[in-house]
Order: structure tokens, then sequence, then C-alpha cells
């Protein structure tokens, strides 16, 4: 079986890794003076976080980075018994080597409860000469101030359009596959900026064709064409229910989409519709309504209806 491409492609020293200059460059520093305090990386999925902490290791490390370096997922084991046991013990033995202290990742530490937070503070002090914690979260809001106070903090960025590009046209080379121009595009619109969606986006596509296009890539993501979306609204605004309605119902048919991905696509193209600005305001009011409703539970194909029906009363 085919290896997936985030792994045959995921970096494997601070160099490789695309974007995210100013944060590699602070990394390398530590590598390079071999002292780094604890760090807290924050920032969206897929964009490099946990990437950033492997290269960290390796780069400091080398060849015997596994055996001071410890990976754990905080949402398959988020409670207060693994911080007390795991972390600890790990935390507690001597770096091995010339390593000047071991190295702790604990990914989506925004899983820990705050209970777990709170012994994982009193164990990062304990153990701070020989041992050095990289929490990685999505939200940094939910780590208690305590501990965020007690790291450097990271904030990762989405990928440039450019970067990602770039990334994309390294991989179709290895794997001899091309990208067409509307390919390339379309895995820009559906990734937005997150690299592993467009790794496994590429890979998925690269599994129907040599020769990737934006059909394509729309049909493996289970997203429509941006002007397919338009024309259902355009075809709202414009009064005209009952087609608006019927392309609402291809798009989740031919498809494939779900009732949260048609709106999220609909609150993307706000901005380019040639509408006031007032009523641009009230549509995103009744986007994020009906956002709701169907997170709630309601039935997306009548919440989107009623969205599509109060479009044309703009
Ligand atoms: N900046 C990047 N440079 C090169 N590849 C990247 C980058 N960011 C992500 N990738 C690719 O995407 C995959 C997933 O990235 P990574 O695990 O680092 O994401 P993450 O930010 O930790 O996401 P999560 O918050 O979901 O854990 C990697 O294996 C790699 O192939």
């Amino acid at each position: 079986m085919q290896k997936p491409w985030v792994e045959k492609y995921r970096p494997t020293t601070l160099s490789e890794i695309v974007g995210q200059k100013e944060i590699i460059e602070r990394l390398k520093n530590y590598v390079e003076k071999q002292s780094m305090p604890h760090l807290l990386f924050s920032g969206s999925p897929g964009i490099g976080k946990t990437t950033a902490a492997l290269c960290l290791a390796k780069d400091l490390y080398g060849d015997d980075w596994r055996e001071n370096f410890l990976e754990l997922n905080s949402s398959d084991e988020r409670g207060i018994d693994v911080i007390r046991t795991k972390v600890k013990d790990f935390a507690r033995t001597k770096p091995i080597g010339d390593a000047p202290f071991k190295v702790i990742f604990l990914d989506e530490s925004d899983a820990l409860t705050s209970d777990a937070q709170n012994a994982l503070r009193r164990t990062m002090e304990k153990y701070s000469d020989i041992c050095r914690f990289i929490l990685s979260c999505n939200y940094p809001s939910k780590i208690i101030p305590p501990i965020q106070s007690r790291c450097a903090i990271f904030r990762f960025s989405p990928l440039k359009t450019e970067d990602v590009l770039d990334y994309m046209n390294y991989i179709s080379e290895n794997e001899n596959i091309t990208i067409e121009k509307s390919g390339s595009d379309a895995i820009i619109y559906v990734s937005e900026g997150d690299m592993r969606k467009s790794v496994n986006v590429l890979q998925t596509a690269a599994a129907v064709s040599n020769v990737i296009d934006e059909d394509i890539v729309y049909k493996v993501s289970s997203r429509a064409r941006p002007d397919e979306i338009k024309k259902m609204i355009d075809l709202a605004i414009n009064a005209r229910f009952m087609e608006a309605r019927e392309q609402l119902y291809k798009l989740m048919i031919d498809w494939g989409m779900g009732g949260q991905d048609i709106l999220t696509q609909v609150f993307r193209e706000v901005p380019y519709l040639d509408i006031e600005e007032n009523e641009k305001v009230s549509l995103i009011e009744a986007i994020a309504e009906c956002d709701f409703r169907i997170v709630e539970g309601g039935n997306d194909r009548i919440q989107l209806s009623a969205l599509l029906a109060k479009l044309g009363t703009l």
C-alpha cells in the first residue's frame, strides 16, 4: 500500500519546513545554543506545528532523537493520570547521551482537562532543569494562564498561496503527475492554507488521474466549484427561488456536499457579491443563523432553502 504523502513528504529538518520563516529562525537558534524555554505552538490544523516539534527534536538530538523525545496526543490521553504517570516517568529520568534536556511534546494540549493542566504546570516546574515541554494547540485561550506564562508562544499562520503552490509542484514532479493551473487554483481554494489538506487532496486526486484539473479536485474534496455556488446565490438574489433550490439540490446530490460545507462556501462568496454593503451584513446574519440551526440538528435542506428564500427578500 502506498504511504500517505503527508508522511512521505513530512519535512525531517527545520530547514525543510515551508513558510513560518520567523518561527523557524527562532527554533534554529535554540538548536544552535542547545538551550530553550518551554514552548507553546498555536494555530489552525495542518500548518506545521507537529512537524516543527519533530524537526526540532531531530535537529537537536540527531539520530538518537527518539530516546530524548516523548510525543503524547492529549486528546487520547487527556486526563490527570497520564500527566502523573507517563509524563512524570519520562520527565524525571536523565537525558540520554550529551543532550542537555529531554523534550515532551503534547499535541492537542487544549484538550487537556484543567486538572491535568494544573498537574502539568507543577511537573513543568519540578523537572525544568532536565526537561522542556512543547505544547501544541488550536486554541491558546483553552490553556490555563499559568502555563501560558511559562512558555514562549509561537503563533503559526496558515500557509501562503505561493508556498503551497511550490510544495504541490515539488510533490507532483516527484510523483510524475501534472497539475493544471485550474487544478492548483482549486487545491488552494479548498485547503485554505492547510498544507495537510493540500497534500491529501493532491494524493486523492492523483489516484483518479495523472493530470489534475479543477473538476477532479472539487470532486475528491466534496466541494462545489465556486461558480456553482455563485450561480445558486445569484438565482436566489434575483428571486428565482425554485431554480436556486434546484441548484442547491444539485450541489447536495451530484457533488455529495453537506449543508455546512455549502454554507461555508456561500459565506466565502459574500464579499464578492454585487449587492449593497448593508445587504451583505443582513446576509451574513442569516448565514450565521442558518449555521447555528444546522449545528443544533436542524434539517440542512430546509435551513438552506430558508436561507435562499431570505436572499430573495434582501
Ligand atoms: N509548514 C509545512 N511545511 C511542509 N509540510 C507541511 C507544513 N505544514 C504541514 N505540512 C504537511 O502536513 C502534514 C501535517 O502537518 P502537521 O502535523 O505539522 O500539522 P499541525 O499543524 O501539527 O496540525 P494539527 O493541529 O492538526 O496537529 C505534515 O506531515 C506535512 O506533510
